[in-house]
């Protein structure tokens, strides 16, 4: 049943009364090629015409039009914008392909349009309005010059806070094995909750989700057992801790957003890992459950964005180690996790003789 037809087959607004609000974010970009008779115009990051600054007053267009987006797109929801952001950026080709006769080659502008509320529906109609709207004043900005001006692709780059979600980057994961189990005494990446060793069991079900995943940790230490053939990333910063899978992480790959979890989390599900992906945020370092009794961010169930590289390198070069303590001072997005034991790690014989599941 298509919501947005009703009983009449008449098209109609879908009806979001019921649904709760969230985060909502939304990235949009638009492309604009200007022909090489702009090019004596421009001056640093934008273009100056007799009209004006070509590029702010594409960005003050833009935000305007994000503002008036429901009154344009027929049922479009109203929406507060909380936050509106515009980057445009003017590129030159011939950079990439030097041999071009500089004078010659067109210049492309690149729009990034970042819309943010708190709401039941998504703004990525928004983003997609804004960016081409900036794209619209770009070619009127321009166009006494020369109308050989091409408006190119606009697209959705990202959005998140709803159930289905769209991200910038791609996801790898991380499956943290790297500890010793002392208090266990035997390996924790081994131990079968579910018939197979629970570092392979997290990996599988990161798999489900990210496009590569890794176990995190210390050279030839799965050499001889059940997880020998899975894809290793040792640690680069050894004897730190969990720490140390993590910066290793986001050094080897850190153009990628990092779905990071311990091999120790028993209870760790589908479900779980989806809540997290349908809520994680691009724009901070990590988006963690919380801890359900004492608030703090759960620091190896979590997915870390590229923001997390400088912040955890400036962290360990200050001696500070613990990924908690970390999080909680910087700019980590906390979501609500209903059943602490969903997100328990087991780390003594004991926990593991109570584990029900
Ligand atoms: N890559 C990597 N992972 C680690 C390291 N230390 C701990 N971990 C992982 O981080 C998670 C949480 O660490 P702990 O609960 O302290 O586990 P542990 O160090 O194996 O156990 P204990 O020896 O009892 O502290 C577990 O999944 C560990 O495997 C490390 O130095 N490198
Ligand atoms: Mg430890």
């Amino acid at each position: 049943m298509l919501n947005h037809i009703d009983d009449h087959h008449q098209p109609t607004m879908v009806d979001i009364s019921a649904k709760s609000s969230s985060d909502r974010r939304a990235v949009a970009q638009a492309q604009v090629e200007l022909p090489a008779a702009l090019r004596p115009y421009l001056q640093g990051q934008d273009l100056h015409l007799k009209k004006g600054p070509v590029c702010q007053t594409a960005i003050i267009a833009g935000t305007m039009a994000v503002k008036k987006t429901s009154e344009m797109i027929p049922f479009c929801h109203a929406l507060p914008i909380d936050s509106c952001k515009f980057e445009i950026q003017i590129g030159h080709p011939s950079i990439e392909n030097p041999s071009a006769d500089q004078q010659e080659t067109p210049l492309v502008v690149t729009i990034r349009c970042e819309v943010k509320t708190q709401g039941k529906t998504g703004v990525e109609m928004e983003a997609l309005h804004g960016a081409a709207i900036a794209a619209l004043t770009i070619y009127d900005m321009c166009k006494a010059v020369s109308s050989d001006i091409l408006i190119k692709e606009t697209k959705l780059l990202a959005k998140s806070g709803g159930k289905k979600t769209k991200a910038e980057r791609p996801l790898y994961g991380l499956v943290l094995t790297g500890g010793e189990s002392r208090r266990m005494q035997r390996d924790k990446a081994l131990i079968d909750y579910h018939d197979k060793p629970h570092g392979q069991y997290i990996y599988d079900l990161l798999s489900q989700y990210c496009e590569q995943v890794y176990l995190s940790g210390r050279s030839q230490q799965w050499q001889g057992t059940p997880l020998e053939s899975l894809p290793t990333l040792v640690d680069h910063h050894p004897s730190v801790g969990p720490i140390a899978g993590i910066l290793t992480a986001l050094e080897t790959h850190p153009d990628v957003n990092w779905l990071i979890v311990a091999c120790d989390l028993a209870y760790i599900h589908g479900p779980l890992i989806e809540y997290l992906l349908s809520h994680y945020r691009e724009d901070v370092v990590a988006t963690c459950y919380q801890n359900p009794e004492k608030g703090f961010p759960e620091a190896l169930c979590g997915i870390y964005t590229p923001l997390a590289l400088d912040v955890f390198q400036k962290a360990v070069a200050a001696g500070i180690y613990c990924p908690v303590k970390l999080l909680q001072m910087t700019n980590c997005h906390l979501i609500p996790c209903d059943r602490p034991q969903s997100i328990a790690n087991i780390n003594t014989p004991q926990e593991y003789e109570n584990v029900q599941l």
